[in-house]
């Protein structure tokens, strides 16, 4: 995940391959507060790992829960079995919608029968999302519950014991959000001692949410009797009974991020999305309807989609969004690059979301440059052609984080393609930690729109140090160019190669199987990180780096660290040479006294012994060689910012090195 203020996507030009979807949010807390409620243990396979579900495991495990991750498998839930174990607790919800909602149905009605106090709270946000509806429902029946707030609103305190009163139909209106109906269906069967009917009060929206309500509560032994949308009955002496495993499908939202990538920008060979397919359970699978309606062709297999560009530019499209309320958010996005107006209605329940997503939605594509017409209940969205750069707010909703990543395509339809700056990306945690690093996979850019840092200077300055800060703010790849030469050096110094026989050395470049993985370098099976980083490697590596033939064997592998979305590259001759269009070239130096000290203090904290004196007679052997050298010698480049950082901390150097950045972006 990237946990940093903001996350810039160069100009994208085109997708292709496959990618795996993390578990639905919605199937994997409602599977987690069915099993938590049912009587022993259930498996939960390919649970989504989120904000939404941490809230929803840390309150069953204060409830009494029992919870082990089997390592790599299962989540085994022990239940509670509809007893309650902790009577008196304070539960704490995050922005979870679908936490928030069953909880409090399912927590009312054991307080009202067994006992208790409970305590709901969430984010700020949450407590200005409404849960009027639910509340006066579960009081209807006879529930007692304060709003700590605002009325109709979290936070909530539960309490009981109560009279229940379920002879009565029990009301609750279906028009503001299903999941007040969700939550009463996932909880009465608590309480269904006789019969218990729920009646839904106005048009119920989003009814496949209600659909996967109705479908896990089968799998965990309650029949639920629906007549058409408008009542539900669940029987007299309904159990959970645990089915023993669930399997959490893909989430079908989450797969809209992709199906629309596939209509945009996989020309050539499909983006194959696994985890989601025909046989999904999750109406939000019915955003495939919609993307083909633009022009994408899909082809849907049960667990899987196959979705490739058709229609370019996409087709502008006028669509009532009831029954694929989230997903449609990528709709908007979408909207930009087709070939006329698109409208969505029948979207109220955005104005209550995580945010309200139609003055979010408005307000963001505006910024680049759309022109958008909003309503109580619908948005209207015009092709853009004359993009600009823009910082997008995220409103901590993951849902306009992901949508607005397909902004970055924009060069698929004007010359003067523009970057796209998400800020505050980590809020996908809530339900696809791992989203951008997801799309970078599959997602392909010019070499020349992506952008590049480099930080060059002699031995023990803190390049390496520098660049690992600085590619860490930026979220960017890092090429350690330097381990590319020790690598070089040590594999023919084991090759038994005279080190001054450049042909020699640079004959064996490709053959090398060399892996950065994770901070890890692998030279075939062998780890070699620790050998690469002793000074005698670094002395090979300055013999071998002589060479022009060892240069150029290597020039191609450092360009292949250009990678979305971008990158920082730390070396000799990063700036002057390799690459020399770079926005930004720093080169780093510091006092060969200081140096020296730094390489001590560093080689010594690692519990290898120098000599301070040693050290730096190496260090000065070694700048003399690179600098005197005739190939790509170790000097700044021509527009290259020195930064002397003898007397800086490695903060200070941080933050103006990206202080420079900032000036050269063009948000
Ligand atoms: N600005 C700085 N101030 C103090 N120490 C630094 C600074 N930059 C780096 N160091 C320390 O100096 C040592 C050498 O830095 P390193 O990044 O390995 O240098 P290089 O990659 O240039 O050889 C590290 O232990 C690092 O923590
Ligand atoms: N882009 C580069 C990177 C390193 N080299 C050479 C010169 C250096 O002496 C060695 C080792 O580089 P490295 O950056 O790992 O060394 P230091 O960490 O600065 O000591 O490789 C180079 O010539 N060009």
């Amino acid at each position: 995940m990237f946990k940093i203020p903001f996350l810039d996507l160069p100009p994208l030009r085109a997708a292709a391959g496959t990618v795996r979807l993390p578990g639905s949010k919605s199937i994997s807390n409602r599977v987690l507060l069915l099993a938590g409620l049912s009587e022993g243990q259930t498996l939960v396979h390919d649970l989504l790992d989120s904000d939404d579900t941490a809230v929803m495991l840390a309150s069953l495990k204060v409830l009494g829960c029992q919870l082990e991750q089997v390592p790599g498998g299962p989540l085994k839930v022990t239940g509670i079995g509809g007893r309650l174990v902790n009577k008196d607790a304070q539960l704490f919800l995050g922005n979870a919608g679908t936490a928030m909602r069953p909880l409090t149905a399912a927590l009312a009605l054991l307080a009202a029968t067994q006992g208790g106090a409970f305590e709901l709270a969430g984010v700020a946000r949450m407590h200005e999302r409404p849960i009027g509806d639910l509340v006066d429902a579960l009081r209807e029946l006879g529930c007692e519950i304060a709003c700590l707030g605002s009325e109709g609103y979290p936070p909530l305190r539960l309490s009981g014991p109560s009279r229940l009163r379920l002879a009565e139909p029990v009301r609750v209106r279906g028009d503001v959000s299903s999941q007040f109906l969700t939550a009463l269906l996932l909880a009465l069967p608590l309480v269904a001692t006789q019969d218990v009917v729920i009646e839904v009060v106005g048009e119920l929206i989003s009814k496949p949410y209600v659909h996967i309500t109705l479908e896990l509560l089968k799998r965990f032994g309650i029949e639920v009797r629906a007549d058409g949308w408008q009542r539900f009955t669940i029987p007299a002496g309904s159990r959970y009974r645990s089915p023993g495993e669930v399997h959490v499908e893909g989430d079908a939202s989450s797969a809209s991020y992709f199906v629309a990538l596939g209509a945009i920008a996989a020309a050539e060979t499909p983006i194959r999305i696994e985890g989601v397919g025909s046989a999904s359970l999750q109406g939000d699978v019915r955003f495939v309807e919609a993307a083909q309606a633009m022009g994408a062709e899909v082809r849907a297999e049960a667990n899987a989609l196959e979705v490739k560009r058709g229609a370019w530019p996409l087709k502008a499209l006028d669509l009532d969004c009831n029954h694929i309320p989230d997903a449609a958010m990528t709709l908007a996005v979408m909207a930009l690059y087709a070939d006329g107006p698109s409208t969505l209605r029948n979207i109220a329940s955005w104005r209550v979301k995580e945010t309200d997503r139609i003055a979010a939605m408005a307000t963001e594509l505006r910024k680049l440059g759309a022109s958008v017409e909003e309503g109580p209940d619908w948005l209207r969205v015009h092709p853009l052609r004359a993009w600009k750069p823009a910082s997008i707010h995220t409103y901590d909703d993951h849902r306009v984080a992901m949508c607005f990543s397909l902004a970055a395509f924009n060069g698929l339809v004007t010359d003067s393609a523009v970057p796209v700056r998400i800020l505050e990306p980590h809020c996908v945690a809530k339900t696809f930690p791992d989203y951008f690093e997801t799309l970078f996979e599959v997602v392909t850019a010019r070499p020349e729109d992506i952008p590049v840092l480099t930080i060059d200077g002699p031995t023990a300055s803190g390049k390496g140090t520098l660049a690992d800060e600085v590619a860490h703010e930026l979220g960017y790849v890092i090429l350690d160019s330097g381990m590319l030469y020790r690598a070089t050096g040590l594999a023919a110094h084991r090759a038994g190669l005279d080190l001054d026989d450049g042909a020699a050395v640079a004959a064996i470049v490709p053959a090398m199987d060399l892996h950065f993985r994770k901070g890890r370098v692998t030279l075939g099976e062998e780890d070699i990180t620790d050998a690469l980083r002793a000074e005698a490697a670094g002395l090979m590596a300055s013999q071998v780096a002589a060479h022009p033939q060892v240069r150029s064997a290597l020039n191609q592998l450092q360009l292949d660290f250009r990678r979305v979305p971008g990158l920082v590259a730390d070396g000799r001759d990063m700036g002057s040479t390799v690459f020399p269009d770079a926005p930004l070239k720093v080169f780093l130096t510091a006092s060969a006294a200081t140096r020296a000290e730094r390489r001590y203090k560093q080689l010594i904290s690692k519990g290898i012994s120098a000599s301070m004196e040693g050290l730096r007679a190496d260090l000065e052997a070694r700048d003399a060689r690179d600098k005197g050298r005739s190939a790509s010698p170790l000097k700044p480049a021509q527009d290259a910012q020195s930064l002397d950082n003898s007397a800086q901390t490695i903060e200070e150097s941080r933050d103006l090195v990206l202080a420079w950045w900032a000036e050269r972006r063009p948000f």
